[in-house]
């Protein structure tokens, strides 16, 4: 009986919105975004957790329409103009994916021990119920998603080349983190691209 095959199974398991698209990006293409990432201005900013002052564990650059600003702890941060490439791959997730982003967050992490830590991409600026897109480049790391309410963990690994979706609305009821992995000596980039409502913190 077909039933049976589902016997035994917890009936309060969820599964995660987010759809894994491996090599979705050509040799060629991971390699010219990678030459020219080497060009991007990549800073450690500081950001304050309970009042104290630290540098987060990797690098990061904002891109973006104008206007698309972003806030990483209370700092205003504005848009850098979109480099060729970046603009290329903007394109090309918009018309592969028939979704609308305007902004991206590069993340650069030189081995296992940068990391980022539990969060939602659940800012004001990012327009509610929008998809964020993250493609991965280089080193193969744990990227992992943990349900708000159950805590219940799915661990995805995204290698070089390859498109998560997190789909509308995950934001709300799920968190995500890449923990460190101490054993990885080569860098990982990824770029986070998101949909912002322009002008957010301007008017
Ligand atoms: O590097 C990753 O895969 C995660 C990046 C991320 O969650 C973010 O930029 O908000
Ligand atoms: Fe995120």
């Amino acid at each position: 009986m077909m039933l049976d095959l589902f016997d035994g199974q917890d009936p309060n398991i969820i599964a995660p919105p987010v759809t894994l698209h491996p090599n979705f990006l050509t040799q060629r293409q991971q390699q010219l975004l990678l030459n020219e990432v080497s060009d991007y201005p990549l800073t450690k900013i500081e950001i304050e957790v309970f009042g104290k002052k630290h540098l987060i564990p990797r690098t990061q650059a904002w891109f973006g329409d104008d206007g698309c600003d972003c806030k990483y702890s209370k700092t205003l941060i504005n848009p850098l103009p979109w480099p060729p490439m970046l603009a290329k791959l903007r394109q090309t997730l918009i018309n592969r994916c028939q979704l609308n982003f305007n902004a991206v967050l590069v993340n650069h992490y030189k081995d296992g021990h940068d990391c980022m830590g539990w969060h939602s991409d659940d800012e004001p600026e990012i327009i509610a119920g929008s998809a964020i897109a993250s493609i991965t480049l280089g080193a193969c790391r744990d990227f992992v998603v943990r349900h708000k309410a159950s805590q219940q963990k799915v661990t995805y690994t995204p290698f070089s080349g390859d498109l998560i979706i997190m789909a509308p609305g995950m934001q709300q009821t799920w968190q995500h983190a890449l923990p460190k992995r101490l054993s990885i000596t080569q860098p990982r980039v990824n770029f986070t691209f998101r949909l912002i409502t322009p002008d957010f913190y301007r008017r």
